[in-house]
């Protein structure tokens, strides 16, 4: 099987390669300059040239609350066409089967807690990440339609908030995790005594480590088949995956603390938006049917640190 790893040298696109190239499948890459995915002609030839039989969309742009809500435009219009080209391109090749990675920000703001997939559309979206979440949601359109329209295979996955090696540390544009990773350890080296954390440290999040994430979308994929598709008559529009459990900012933010030995004051700044109070994943879905998270949250956030140190730091 040649499988294409869209975004493969991402934090989730690289997780999922590695997986893959443990499994014997053959994986086909191009990094972002190689191949530009909104660029609709060169997506065209490149599956003409390539005869992939399977397609793992990890490429997106991706960023945390902040980069959300200052670059809007930039956040549809690459996600939207990226989707629309890799999909239909991908159909139009051929592949009958491809996996879309979404996002929980698909769900809307107030959905009950814990969200099952079925709270879909069922309400109006978080405001700092609208534009992100429409086009993960015209991608399950997409995919659901073409399955629809053509018989194709294409699934999709909605992940919760993901870290782990490979993250982007940058100090405003990345996710919380992190963000407060770099700013503990910074504080840590030059001695400061005040960390800021935005926001009020009340927004409760659910956190997996993208090595979970990547089992669970090898899982869906369909290299463990049968066991999925034992599950899956009629076919799921989409589905969650969650590690279960979450902590408020402010109980990540003391764990950090306490990972990168920062033994100084917190504060918060309330100017900073807090985004959605709440988003667990009711992830029972796919629990049902196997696949089970592996990293507690205090073993990941120090496997993480310690990436971040031999790696970037
Ligand atoms: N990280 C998280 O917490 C979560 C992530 N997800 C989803 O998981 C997927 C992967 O996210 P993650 O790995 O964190 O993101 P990253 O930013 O780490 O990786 C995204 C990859 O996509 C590539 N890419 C972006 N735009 C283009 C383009 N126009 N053409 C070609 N390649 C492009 C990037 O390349 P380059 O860097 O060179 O631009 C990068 O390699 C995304 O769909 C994201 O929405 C869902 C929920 C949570
Ligand atoms: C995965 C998900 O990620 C984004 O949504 P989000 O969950 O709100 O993501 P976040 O990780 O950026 O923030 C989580 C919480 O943490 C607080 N927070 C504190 N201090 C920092 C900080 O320093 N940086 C960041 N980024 N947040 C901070 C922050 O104020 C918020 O309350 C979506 O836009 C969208 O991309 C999406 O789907």
């Amino acid at each position: 099987m040649r499988v294409y790893v869209a975004g493969h040298r991402g934090m989730v696109g690289g997780a999922i390669s590695r997986k893959l190239e443990e499994r014997g499948v053959d994986i086909v890459t191009r990094t972002h300059s190689e191949l530009d995915l909104t660029d609709q002609a060169a997506v065209r030839n490149f599956f003409v040239a390539e005869k992939v039989d399977g397609v793992v969309l990890a490429a997106a742009k991706v960023g945390g609350i902040h980069a959300n809500n200052t670059y809007p435009a930039e956040f549809i219009y690459e996600n939207l066409m990226i989707e629309a080209n890799v999909v239909h391109q991908a159909y139009a090749a051929g592949v009958q089967r491809l996996l879309f990675l979404g996002s929980s920000c698909i769900y809307p703001r107030a959905a009950p807690q814990p969200m099952d997939e079925q709270a879909l559309l069922t309400g109006i979206l978080e405001p700092t990440n609208e534009p992100y979440a429409i086009a993960k949601i015209a991608g399950i359109k997409l995919c659901e339609s073409y399955n629809r329209q053509y018989g194709t295979d294409y699934r999709s996955v909605m992940p919760t908030n993901l870290y782990g090696p490979g993250d982007n540390f940058h100090p405003d544009n990345s996710h919380v995790m992190p963000a407060l990773i770099r700013r503990f350890h910074e504080a840590v080296v030059t001695g400061a005594k005040e960390v800021v954390i935005w926001g009020t440290g009340n927004p409760l999040r659910e956190f997996l480590h993208v090595d979970d994430m990547a089992d669970a979308s090898l899982f869906v994929f369909g290299l463990d088949r049968e066991t999925y598709e034992a599950h899956t008559t009629p076919m799921l529009s989409h589905i969650n995956v969650g590690y279960g459990k979450d902590v408020t900012i402010a109980e990540l933010a003391s764990l950090i603390a306490q990972v990168t030995g920062f033994a100084g004051q917190v504060r918060f700044d309330t100017t900073r938006p807090d985004g959605t109070p709440r988003k667990l994943m009711d992830s029972s879905r796919l629990t049902s049917m196997g696949w089970a998270p592996k990293i507690n949250l205090n073993r990941g956030v120090q496997e993480t640190y310690d990436w971040y140190q031999a790696t970037l730091a």
